[in-house]
């Protein structure tokens, strides 16, 4: 009697093996001519990413880019954040709108004169969602790369969405030369987690690892001015540490951050002097050696 109750037969032809996944590398396509016409005149492209959603990415990059540009750079950002751009308000201007001319489409002009691009230029009311599938995000981001009328820039930051999903792939595929990742982490171990899975992605893509910016590390108490560290101290600088990456520097949690993000009023600009747009310029400087360097010994 057979010992199999179900009666399941052995399959005669050997079952055909799912596919793992982790060890797909995406298929890089023939370079898109009119993405590589627009951007050969940007010297250097950096992609910001986190592990999960509202550790500050869009802050960072931001603030960064108003960094590099207080640095004396030619910046450009570029908001792939499709269901949550928030770089115009943090950037103070959100509400202009994108023109055209023969050329293409022309970037809006922030703060130091940063050229800007986010789909929320484009949305009609402050409650429209985008509701995209990832062949049209595709789409969309070929467009704000080979449409865009972007000049002659030194840095490009490419303010990613949280995650390695369809944006962070287009991103991996479509943009010449990247020079490296930016990863935004808080120090919980539950953004930790979700970090280290975007460190392994950026491996994956063969795109360099500059850093780890960690958002939110301590409080400064007003009353007796000492730092607490809420979610835990020295998680990000373990975490760098294990994963093999250089930690660029440490934003501190600050009810005047939160403000001036929800009154449109770019953070770097109307705090210059703070200890936390000092350290906004030290991450920048961080980030000019590494790559600067990179790019002059290869
Ligand atoms: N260091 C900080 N101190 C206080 N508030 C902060 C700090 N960094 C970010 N915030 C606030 O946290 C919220 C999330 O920030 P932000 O939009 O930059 O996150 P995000 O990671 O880009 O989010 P997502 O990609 O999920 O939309 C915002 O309200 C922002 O003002």
């Amino acid at each position: 009697m057979s010992s199999n109750p179900f009666r399941i037969q052995s399959p005669q032809q050997p079952q055909k093996q799912p596919r793992d996944l982790r060890k797909t590398q995406p298929q890089i396509p023939a370079a898109d001519i009119k993405i590589q016409m627009k951007m050969k005149n940007i010297k250097y492209k950096i992609a910001v990413l986190s592990g999960k959603g509202g550790v500050g990415k869009s802050f960072v990059s931001s603030n960064l880019a108003m960094a590099l540009a207080a640095s004396g750079k030619k910046v450009g950002i570029v908001d792939v954040d499709f269901h949550g751009p928030s770089v115009p308000k943090m950037l103070g201007v959100r509400g202009q709108v994108l023109t055209a001319d023969d050329n293409g489409i022309n970037p809006v002009q922030g703060p130091f004169g940063i050229k800007v691009v986010s789909i929320d230029f484009l949305l009609p009311r402050d409650d429209t969602p985008v509701v995209w599938r990832g062949a049209i995000k595709h789409t969309a981001i070929k467009q704000f790369l080979g449409d865009v009328n972007w000049g002659e820039l030194d840095y490009l930051i490419i303010d990613m969405p949280p995650g390695t999903g369809d944006e962070a792939l287009s991103i991996a595929q479509l943009v010449p030369s990247i020079s490296g990742a930016i990863i935004v982490t808080i120090p919980s171990e539950v953004s930790t987690l979700a970090v280290k899975k975007s460190i392994t992605f950026v491996k994956t893509v063969n795109t360099k690892i500059l850093g780890v910016v960690e958002n939110m590390s301590y409080f400064v108490c007003p009353s007796d001015n000492k730092p607490y560290y809420i979610f835990g101290e020295g998680k990000g600088k373990k975490m760098a540490e294990d994963m093999g990456v250089s930690l660029l520097g440490q934003i501190p949690l600050d009810p005047k951050i939160a403000e001036s993000n929800d009154s449109g009023e770019p953070f770097f600009l109307k705090y210059v002097d703070s200890p936390t747009s000092k350290e906004f310029l030290n991450i920048a400087d961080n980030i000019i050696k590494i790559v600067e360097q990179n790019s002059s010994s290869t």
